[in-house]
């Protein structure tokens, strides 16, 4: 079987979204909304002269309804319908948009979906006829593009506006991704610095009385310390409050620290104040996953990196590299994120194969090379430090475990997320919750089997697989097959850019050190190779299980391998770990037990068990599918050919992910319920799903997702990209292949 070869790949070649080529792109009917509805000469109605209307579409026939009397009805003019790129609509964007909503939106969440009950039917008035030539727009989709549209328009401040149909028919892969690209990452964007730190200060999870802006400098970013205390001097109406870091980050501090919660400084490059001329700094930006989650995050700045790359932002993805170096740097390891209580633990690690991937797009550029060298410096400090020291090292089977330390309750969590585990406790010591959870997180109460519970649970969350029944009470004695891949990933990327890129030596210098490690030490690729060589043995050994023809994790602890089935054995792939045997052998004997309807589950049915009152679904189990597993997968089946299988999961997924879209006013979520083909993103499981609550026009998305469509629609073929276009369902669009092909012999003989 052919493997593929390290970062040769790339996902395969055709460019993400198709920025509309040709005449259709000069006349911009596909621009940003910013640049579509801030074009004045585009909604002035030259044909319209003196006579411009200034009633809403609807407004005139209601009016002739009530006086009895009967306007001719037109629908738009044959020339109109056949204008090279379509009609145009006259609108006054107030009065219409109050008409769309009061007709179409009946259950009046502030959008239009398949589950509103209008006429699904709204007249507006053509433009070529300055008006006075009405068409029917139809249809779910037709009409929540037009409330979408409208949205954009008013928050532009436009009265009126010409609107091009094609804006409203839009083949929906195309949307979307236009969406992605123009749209959903600015959104997500964040700087932490005068341009808008009060945005990117705002935390939804903050639990406290007063939810005030805050930052923590760590002690190494004097100048980031005075920068920001100028800020809060400067502009005290945004109450910024900023404290500088204690040199030790303890258990204590940060559980101390959760009265006063803030974000994190990351890092910040200095620049010329074009107004005063003075030199001064600028955060260095980043984006964030979105909904409740408003910082930087570990393992989702990958995912969106794959995204950001694919649409030619590199610098962005650049830009995240380098906050994770000033992380490493300054808070010891990548963190979950950089908000204050997530001090103390990590997230999945994926910062070589990140910074690789941005080095492709950039070694031409002056500067690289030093680009690389610090981000690989970075990693093996975190690799060092981090992922292979006591307590993650399991010394016995050199496998490595989730195992951040910490104290207490997490405080970020939805409020009622540990309430069945703390009530025994709480009837035990006949306090009130609270009285509980202060006592216990303070030390006045000594609960040890609370203790081991929340190590546990900690390690959870940085597993990024918070929460599942897979590691519910267990989670930091188990050696995952996701870690241990990742772990491996990072040793062989290390190794092969020592040897590649630095001529085998790369000098170690002193602040890169850990340990008895001599500064300015000279390393080659051997120490790499076998690294990665003794943890595949470990991986084999430890959690490679034939009969099932796939990996599981291994409790270090009883000394056993577990039997939850989890869709992160095909990690091993993404980090070609798997030999082309063992890949065979997940493809046939895994893959179907994990494949539904929108692609792949995050476990099967049958590993997390029954649920109930008592038991409550939790969001990485069956039945829900999120984007790293899915982007994951496509990657390691692409690395050892298994391309059908590759493009089959990428097009299910790309399906549901449209089909919400298109049926539901624009809508990404966090996560999907893969076996639910109607309303996928409902999902009800802990603090619910991220991404639905918009009004009008969906700003954002949600990061890993926007970045798995576009990543996804590089795997698909150009026949499926166009089947997706037209919602068509993967056994239709396999149906009629099949069908072609049955053609195409019987034509043959
Ligand atoms: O607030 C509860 C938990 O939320 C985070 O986890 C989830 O969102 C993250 C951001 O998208 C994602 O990285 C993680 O995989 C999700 O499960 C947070 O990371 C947890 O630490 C936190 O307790
Ligand atoms: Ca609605």
């Amino acid at each position: 079987m052919p493997v593929i070869k390290e970062h040769d790949f790339a996902g395969p070649a055709p460019p993400g979204p198709p920025r509309a080529r040709g005449s259709i792109d000069e006349l911009g009917i596909y621009d940003d909304a910013r640049t579509y509805y801030t074009a004045e000469e585009r909604h002035r109605n030259n044909r319209a002269g003196p006579r411009t209307r200034t009633y809403s579409q609807n407004s005139l026939l209601k009016q002739m309804e009530q006086m009895r009397m009967h306007e001719p009805y037109r629908r738009g003019s044959h020339d109109e319908s056949t204008i090279p790129h379509g009609r145009r609509f006259l609108i006054q964007v107030e009065p219409t948009l109050q008409s769309l909503q009061l007709q179409e939106d009946t259950d009046r969440n502030m959008q239009i979906t398949i589950e509103d009950n209008g006429p699904k039917v709204l007249t507006l008035r053509t433009a070529a006829s300055n008006g006075y030539n009405r068409f029917d727009v139809r249809g779910t989709y037709m009409l929540s593009n037009l409330l979408q549209e409208l949205s954009l328009a008013k928050e532009y401040g436009r009265k009126q506006i010409i609107l091009d149909e094609a804006r409203l028919n839009e083949n929906p892969v195309n949307r979307l991704s236009r969406m992605i690209r123009d749209h959903f990452w600015e959104g997500l964007t964040r700087r932490i610095d005068a341009s808008s730190i009060e945005i990117a200060a705002r935390d939804p999870k903050d639990w406290t009385d007063d939810p005030r802006p805050r930052i923590y400098v760590p002690r190494g970013a004097p100048e980031q310390y005075e920068y920001y205390k100028k800020l809060a001097e400067e502009r005290p109406e945004i109450r910024l409050d900023v404290q500088l870091l204690p040199e030790k980050i303890t258990p204590e501090l940060v559980r101390d620290m959760n009265s006063k919660p803030g974000l994190l400084a990351v890092d910040m490059e200095e620049v010329t104040d074009p107004k005063t001329g003075e030199k001064t700094l600028k955060g260095r930006p980043f984006v964030v996953p979105g909904g409740r989650f408003n910082e930087l995050y570990g393992w989702d700045s990958y995912m969106e990196s794959l995204g950001l790359l694919i649409h030619d932002k590199v610098d962005l993805a650049k830009s995240m590299v380098l906050n994770f170096c000033f992380c490493i740097r300054h808070y010891g390891k990548i963190l979950n994120a950089t908000r204050s209580y997530y001090l103390l633990r990590s997230q999945p690690p994926f910062l070589t194969d990140m910074a690789l991937r941005v080095y492709d797009k950039i070694k031409h550029e002056p500067g690289a090379l030093e680009f690389l060298r610090t981000a690989i410096l970075a990693a093996i400090k975190e690799y060092h430090s981090v992922w292979v020291a006591e307590p993650r090292l399991d010394p016995i089977t050199g496998l490595s475990r989730y195992r951040p330390e910490g104290l207490g309750v997490p405080p970020e969590t939805e409020a009622g997320h540990f309430v069945h585990i703390l009530e025994p406790y709480v009837k035990k010591h006949g306090v009130t919750f609270e009285e509980f959870v202060d006592a216990y997180n303070n030390g006045r109460i000594k609960e040890p089997a609370l203790d081991e519970y929340f190590m546990h649970d900690r390690a959870v969350r940085e597993s990024g697989h918070d929460t599942t029944y897979r590691f519910e009470g267990v989670c930091a004695n188990l050696a995952t097959i996701d870690l241990n891949s990742l772990l491996f990933k990072y040793e062989t990327d290390i190794a092969r850019t020592i040897r590649n890129v630095f001529g085998d030596k790369l000098v170690i210098p002193a602040e890169y050190c850990v340990g008895s490690m001599t500064p300015n030490h000279v390393e080659t690729s051997a120490i790499w190779d076998r690294r990665a060589k003794r943890r595949k043995l470990a991986i084999d050994k430890y959690l490679w299980n034939e009969a099932e023809g796939m990996y599981f994790d291994y409790d270090t602890v009883k000394r056993q391998q577990c039997t939850y089935e989890s869709a992160t054995t095909f990690w091993a792939l993404w980090a070609g770990v798997s030999s082309p045997k063992q890949a065979a052998a997940m493809v046939t004997k895994a893959l179907p037990r994990f494949e539904a309807f929108g692609g792949l589950l995050s476990g099967t049915k049958e590993s997390r068990g029954e649920i109930g009152l008592e038991r409550p679904n939790r969001q990485w189990d069956y039945p829900y599918g999120w984007a790293p597993q899915q982007m994951l997968a496509w990657t390691g089946l692409y690395r050892y050919s298994f391309t059908e299988e590759a493009e089959r999961l990428a097009y299910k997924w790309l399906f549901m992910i449209t089909k919400a879209f298109v049926d539901f006013n624009g809508v990404v979520v966090e996560k999907y319920d893969v076996t639910r083909p109607i309303d996928p993103h409902r999902v009800d499981a802990e603090y619910g799903n991220q991404g639905l609550d918009f009004k009008g026009v969906a700003k954002e998305g949600f990061g890993w997702v926007n970045a798995s469509y576009v990543y996804g629609l590089q795997i698909v073929n150009a026949h499926m990209r166009r089947a997706l276009g037209t919602l068509t369902p993967y056994e239709t669009f396999v149906k009629a292949l099949e069908d072609n092909r049955a053609k195409a012999l019987a034509e043959l003989v």
